[in-house]
């Protein structure tokens, strides 16, 4: 596939990645958001090493975003790797008593490691922590159950620490930590900015829209992802499911239609489209076993 190029700067990430794992040593448990629709472009490759030995959460959150099967198709591919990712909606609140729940339970073993390594027993301390967008200052609010942090608000790891006492005898950092986006995959790259995880001004959008009516084209394919293809081509007038020329022809004439013509603006407008959830619900990724 001929993806488009995304740009990032190397410098930058590494400054983040160093600031991460500083905030990462203060902690005991980790709880790592990623997005339902892209699962595995919202891990990092090198996050095993920051979290080293911690104890471990995987959230995937939006998962509102994608249908029941995919979700049961990615739970059996998890498994299958001895992980048990709990699905969340921490837009709607759903999902957390069980995310509160596995925190809760992690306490004991990590009150022993303290013990054997002759430390004092106090509050864990948790991080959440996951790439740009993914969701995760609306789930610490949802796991505060009040408002700590702005769920828009762009949050850094550099300010002070502070905590948030939770009931459980946990202490959370009210603000998220922030993973570098891996832009050395560009597939990875293609996700992240389709799903908003990335600034605009690292990509061409033109490119990436015609990317995602070609992912749209290739997923009709499917029985099971033949409603988005059906929904896109009655919002926007143009048939996605036959008849189908070329990405960028879909793209001219769905401009000609609602942009007078201008394919950036009906790029933009495509994109927003399915970030705002207009488009149904489509997985950019589904688990391919090997
Ligand atoms: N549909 C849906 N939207 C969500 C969900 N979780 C968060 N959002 C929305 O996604 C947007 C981003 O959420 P945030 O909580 O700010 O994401 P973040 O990971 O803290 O983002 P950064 O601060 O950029 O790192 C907000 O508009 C949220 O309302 C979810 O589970 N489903």
């Amino acid at each position: 596939m001929d993806i488009p190029k995304i740009q990032w700067y190397p410098g930058h990430i590494a400054k983040a990645e160093k600031k991460l794992s500083e905030v990462i040593n203060k902690v005991d448990l980790v709880i790592e958001v990623r997005d339902a629709r892209i699962p595995l472009s919202t891990g990092h490759p090198h996050l095993n090493k920051w979290i080293n030995n911690k104890k471990h959460i995987l959230v995937i959150n939006r998962s509102d975003m994608v249908s029941p099967h995919t979700i049961n198709s990615w739970n059996k591919w998890f498994n299958a790797k001895d992980q048990y990712p709990l699905w969340c909606d921490a837009k709607r609140g759903i999902g957390i008593k069980e995310i509160c729940k596995s925190a809760k339970d992690s306490r004991s073993s990590i009150d022993d490691r303290r013990l054997s390594r002759g430390m004092r027993i106090r509050p864990i301390r948790a991080l959440t922590l996951g790439f740009p967008n993914v969701g995760k200052s609306a789930l610490i609010n949802r796991i505060a159950k009040k408002r700590v942090v702005d769920s828009a608000r762009k949050a850094g790891v550099t300010r002070n620490l502070r905590w948030i006492k939770l009931e459980s005898g946990i202490d959370l950092l009210d603000a998220p930590g922030v993973i570098p986006p891996n832009l050395e995959d560009q597939k990875s790259a293609l996700n992240l900015a389709l799903c908003d995880d990335i600034g605009e001004a690292a990509y061409e959008i033109e490119s990436v829209a015609i990317e995602f009516i070609k992912i749209i084209s290739t997923l009709n394919k499917d029985k099971n992802a033949n409603i988005s293809a059906k929904q896109i081509s009655n919002r926007y007038g143009v048939d996605i499911t036959k008849g189908f020329k070329s990405p960028s022809a879909w793209i001219n004439e769905a401009a000609s239609k609602h942009t007078s013509g201008d394919t950036r603006r009906m790029s933009h407008k495509l994109l927003e489209d399915y970030r705002n959830q207009m488009l149904g619900k489509i997985a950019l990724e589904v688990p391919l076993w090997n």
